[in-house]
Order: C-alpha cells, then sequence, then structure tokens
C-alpha cells in the first residue's frame, strides 16, 4: 500500500518496501495575505515497485507534491525521504547529484535535446554524472521500447510518441530507485499516449521500477496501481485498482463541491477552496 501511513511515526527513517516517504509535508507559496498553501502536511508513502498515479483538480498540488519529492523543491516544513536518504535539508549540489543519480524524470513535453540523436539522449543523464549505462539493460530498455531503428534519429525526426519513449528509456537507463513522470501523455493522441502508459507499466511489472504520475486523465491513472487524490493540498483519498469510470466518478466530486462553493458566492476569484480550508 502507498499513501497516508499513519502507522509509521514521523521522523523514523523509511522501511525497506518505500521508495520515497513525506511525513507533515507542507510548503507554502508567498507570505501574509497572498500566501497559498500548496501542500498541507502531507503524509505519504510511495511503494517500490508500483505504479502510483497523483490526480486532484487544478491547483490541489499535484506538481507541488511531485517536485518536494524530488528534490527539486523547497518544503516550508516537514520532512522527505528518498529511500533511506531524508532529502529534506540537503545543499543544493546534493539534491542535484541525488536527482541525477537516484532519479529517473518524464515531462509532457520531453525535454529532449534537438542537437543530440536519441541514443545520445536517453544516455546523456549518464554521461554527465560520468557512469556507464549497464550495456544489457540499455539493451533491453531500447528493445522494450521499441526504439532500437530510432537510436539514430534527432528528436525532430521522430513523433511525439517516439520522443516520449526517448524520454522513458532516458528515465529508465540509470535504472533509479523512483521515475516521476509529470503529465508524460499530455500532448500526445491517445494512440501515443496508451503506448507510453503501456511502457511505464511494463517498466514497473517487468522491469521492477517505481513509478509516480501526476495525471488529469482518468483513463491514464487506471494504468496505475493505486490512485492519489489531492485537494486543497491534502490527501483527501485513495483508489487501488482503479479504473477509467471509478476514476472519473471520484472526479466529478470534487467538480461537485467546486461548484457548490461557486453557487455560495465563494471562490468566485478561484482562492474560495482554499479559504474555505485555511478559515
Ligand atoms: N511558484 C509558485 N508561486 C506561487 N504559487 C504557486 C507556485 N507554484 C504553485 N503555486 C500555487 O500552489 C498551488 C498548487 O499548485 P500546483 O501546481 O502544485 O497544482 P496542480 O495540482 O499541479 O495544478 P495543475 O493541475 O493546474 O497543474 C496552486 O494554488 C498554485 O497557484
Amino acid at each position: 500500500m502507498s499513501t497516508p501511513a499513519a502507522e509509521h511515526a514521523p521522523g523514523l527513517s523509511p522501511a525497506d518496501g518505500v521508495a520515497a516517504r513525506a511525513r507533515g509535508l507542507t510548503k507554502a507559496y508567498g507570505s501574509g495575505e497572498t500566501a497559498v498553501l500548496a501542500l498541507d502536511s502531507v503524509d505519504v508513502d510511495v511503494v517500490r515497485g508500483r505504479f502510483t498515479a497523483v490526480m486532484g483538480p487544478s491547483g490541489s498540488g499535484k506538481s507541488t507534491l511531485m517536485h518536494c519529492l524530488a528534490g527539486l523543491d523547497t518544503v516550508s516544513a516537514g520532512q522527505v525521504w528518498l529511500g533511506d536518504t531524508e532529502i529534506t535539508g540537503l545543499r543544493e549540489r546534493e539534491l542535484t547529484q541525488l536527482r541525477r543519480d537516484r532519479i529517473g524524470f518524464m515531462f509532457q513535453s520531453f525535454n529532449l535535446i534537438p542537437t543530440l540523436s536519441a541514443a545520445e539522449n536517453i544516455t546523456l543523464p549518464m554521461d554527465i554524472a560520468g557512469r556507464r549505462p549497464d550495456p544489457a539493460w540499455l539493451e533491453q530498455v531500447i528493445d522494450a521500447l521499441g526504439l532500437r531503428d530510432r537510436l539514430r534519429h534527432r528528436p525532430a525526426q521522430l513523433s511525439g510518441g517516439q520522443q516520449q519513449r526517448v524520454a522513458c528509456a532516458r528515465a529508465l537507463v540509470s535504472r533509479p530507485e523512483l521515475i516521476f513522470a509529470d503529465e508524460p501523455t499530455g500532448n500526445l493522441d491517445s494512440r501515443a499516449g496508451l503506448e507510453v502508459l503501456g511502457f511505464l507499466r511494463q517498466a514497473v511489472d517487468e522491469l521492477g521500477q517505481t513509478v509516480v504520475m501526476v495525471t488529469h486523465d482518468p483513463g491514464a491513472a487506471a494504468h496505475s496501481d493505486l490512485v492519489l487524490f489531492l485537494a486543497d493540498g491534502r490527501i483527501v483519498d485513495e483508489m487501488e485498482r482503479p479504473t477509467a469510470e471509478a476514476v472519473l466518478e471520484r472526479m466529478k466530486r470534487f467538480d461537485g463541491v467546486r461548484a457548490a462553493v461557486e453557487d455560495t458566492g465563494r471562490g468566485t476569484d478561484g482562492t474560495g477552496a482554499d479559504g474555505e480550508r485555511r478559515g
């Protein structure tokens, strides 16, 4: 099981089987009247070898949660671990190294280097780190993603789906402890999106990887093992073995709450939900 894990006392280092853990994770942007509480004391365990999706309305804190778990953003309060390493409190240099060596990233916009071939893009993070990919693993990843005949192509010579497959290979090649995927299908048509989701699923099932994916798409979330639902900076629900229909139904409840809030005249400036929660 991932998620709100009250059985673990805050302050303990992660047990085996937990790829990332947060306790009391709080993130505020700005200060005073204009402060936004993007994450409100979140406790979460990301279980190793599983595919976890993070969903929630726009502004609920999904990206902030991912950025804080990945050491891309500082926290206002609370603690975050990657494996046994507490990352809150690490210096920027140590964080850069940790991200490079232990985390794989996929983004909606692929983030490939246009002047490099697919093969060069795949190994770039390891090249920068001065490490050599395990050749057998590299071959396995290339074949799993069906990229063998595209390795010499530059990103502009590849379709969107192929570019995201290169980004997926790049995220996998160092066998990271955790892969974060932020809307990885957001720029793809449904067929290419399905393909990428299939590869992420395969990375978990066959290659033993751990994936956390932020998505707006119930169909994409249905490929995960567990969906965490965020609202107003808190994990408010979770769903094991999700289906697209069940996720959609759950998401509609957020819309219902939002509509009700707006009907009462609060939240029409988009801040009502936050104000209500804190007020
Ligand atoms: N750099 C920032 N400065 C100020 N406020 C921010 C900043 N980044 C995020 N926020 C605010 O924090 C809250 C959570 O944002 P976040 O991007 O994590 O939400 P999200 O669920 O990923 O949204 P979306 O689905 O629209 O991408 C929002 O109210 C947002 O406006």
